[in-house]
């Protein structure tokens, strides 16, 4: 009897709480299943197919869809651009939590209290002015060398058996970490020096994304890594690979360039340092930097390439334009200058409609404000809805970067020339609407990506001096690449061939 009138009381409560959850944002429309639980929207994120659910469900739905039972999926660029707008009273969603590496003090981009984020931001701001095209520079010629010493193919021998393989993907995540470390700390990890995942970094990333994944849509648990027994899981300073080796790499690096006199350097860490930040404050740059700026550029570069090699006209556009700048002198060697690859034209347009298709990662849910009705304002609407206090709201960037009205009739399609016909559409509007919306893909206002302008310069380069001296064919034709659709893509697998144009 007890039994059955706990149940029953359990069950009563249950549909309640339900009830109420259901309740609160039954007037936006979405999936049924994700009126009421989670699960819906997890189920495609573990299973790597969290972009193609988004585009799905905005096509489905409209531009304000629930996708969870307090989650929003906004696909309007200039309401999510008011969302994180300076003036903004939106702030960072529990989904950030996600991205806390230890239960130390956040870093910039976990760190969700309004004040202590912008002061960090403002700390920071100084080191992004360091001058990192030397580093880039040291990196992409690392590239090249060992493509020449390990996997380039003679144009005359193209019959060479076995045929040497490269993976890309590989490549590219090691040279994003390899600047990163140059630049940001003045120690390269030396990836691809050595042609080696040093201390499984890459491979412990991408085990590790679907569990930040998740954990960035089910808001308690991040809570429960710092709760026994989940503390024994969690990596430890002292392990010899993966995070866990970083934080005694992060400590062992911290400790030597802030003891007294310790030489100055002229990196990113350098500042940091000058701009007054604690020993745990430096630790966390060192793992935002990594996490931040190695998975999306690398992504940027392999989605590039495999968007020219399954497009043999714009792969050959692409390479003309560089030949015929490098013949006539506009571009440095063996490395051209970040200005000279910005005079290409073609270039910009397919890093931009590469990344449009694919962007490299999502931007986390946003918390509505919950201060209007306090001082007696109107409610907060979002697209026309209304939208209660404390409700997430995400970016559906991958569906906005597919708007046919923005883009065109064909933006499932990857053509890079639409960037270029546009821009002479008298006013040039339509090129800056274009433009401003693949913006939303480094986030916007006060939590957009510090490291944009250093993306930009680590793809152009590479493409430049890759292009010229390489072609490159895909090896599996039918499966050219492993995507995981995750909060950041993951990609694996992605074998190509690479075949001398010019010595070097
Ligand atoms: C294609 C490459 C990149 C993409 C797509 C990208 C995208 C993003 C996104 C979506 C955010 C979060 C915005 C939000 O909270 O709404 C972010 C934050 C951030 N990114 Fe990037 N990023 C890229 C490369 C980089 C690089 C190379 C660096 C560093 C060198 C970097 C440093 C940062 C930092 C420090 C933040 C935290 C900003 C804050 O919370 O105030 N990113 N990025």
């Amino acid at each position: 009897m007890l039994l059955w009138c706990t149940t029953t009381l359990f069950l009563i409560v249950f549909a309640y709480y339900e009830y109420r959850s259901w309740k609160r944002l039954a007037h936006i429309p979405g999936p049924l299943a994700a009126h009421f639980s989670i699960y819906w929207l997890l189920r495609h994120a573990w299973t790597g197919n969290l972009f193609p659910c988004l585009i799905e469900a905005g096509d489905r739905y409209g531009e304000l869809v629930r996708i969870g039972p307090n989650l929003l999926l906004c696909s309007d660029p200039d309401e999510l651009r008011r969302i994180s707008g300076i003036r903004s009273e939106y702030t960072k969603g529990p989904a950030y939590d996600a991205g806390c590496v230890t239960d130390g003090e956040p870093h910039v981009a976990s760190e969700r209290d309004p004040v202590k984020h912008k002061a960090l931001r403002g700390k920071m701001g100084p080191g992004y002015s360091v001058d990192v095209q030397p580093a880039i520079d040291r990196h992409v010629s690392a590239m090249v060398s060992l493509m020449e010493r390990k996997y380039v193919t003679e144009p005359g021998r193209q019959d060479e058996s076995p045929a040497r393989f490269m993976d890309f993907g590989q490549k590219t995540h090691f040279y994003a970490l390899d600047c990163i470390g140059d630049f940001v700390f003045g120690e390269s990890f030396g990836c691809l020096r050595k042609d080696e995942d040093v201390h499984r970094m890459t491979e412990i990333n991408d085990l590790s994304l679907r569990m930040v994944t998740v954990a960035g849509l089910v808001p308690w648990l991040p809570g429960l890594r710092s709760r026994w027994p989940f503390t024994y899981l969690l990596p430890k300073e002292g392990d010899k690979v993966g995070f866990g080796m970083l934080f005694g790499f992060a400590k062992d690096l911290v400790d030597r360039r802030t003891v007294p006199g310790a030489m100055p350097k002229s990196d990113m860490l350098q500042s940091f340092i000058r701009s007054g930040m604690t020993r745990e404050q430096l630790m966390q740059q060192v793992y935002i930097h990594i996490i931040a700026g190695s998975d999306t550029s690398s992504n940027w570069a392999r989605m590039t390439m495999l968007c020219l090699l399954t497009c043999p006209p714009s792969y050959l556009a692409l390479q003309r334009e560089i030949d015929a700048s490098s013949a006539s002198g506009r571009l440095s060697f063996p490395t051209a200058t970040d200005a000279e690859t910005r005079t290409l034209p073609y270039l910009d347009a397919v890093l931009r409609e590469s990344m449009r298709l694919h962007p490299p990662s999502v931007s986390p849910s946003k918390l509505s404000p919950s201060k209007q009705r306090a001082r007696g304002e109107a409610r907060e609407t979002v697209c026309g809805f209304d939208v209660p206090d404390g409700t997430q709201v995400g970016a559906n960037v991958p569906g906005i970067l597919r708007s046919t009205v923005i883009f065109g009739p064909d933006a499932g399609c990857f053509r890079p020339e639409r960037w270029l016909e546009t821009a002479g559409d008298g006013s040039g509007e339509r090129i800056s609407r274009m433009k401003q919306t693949l913006d939303i893909v480094f986030g916007a206002g006060e939590f957009q990506c510090m490291g944009k302008a250093i993306a930009w310069m680590e793809v152009r380069k590479l493409f430049v001096e890759l292009m010229r001296r390489f072609d490159f064919c895909i090896i599996n034709n039918l499966k050219p690449l492993h995507l995981e659709s995750l909060a950041i893509m993951v990609v694996h697998d992605f074998s190509v061939r690479v075949i001398r144009r010019m010595a070097t």
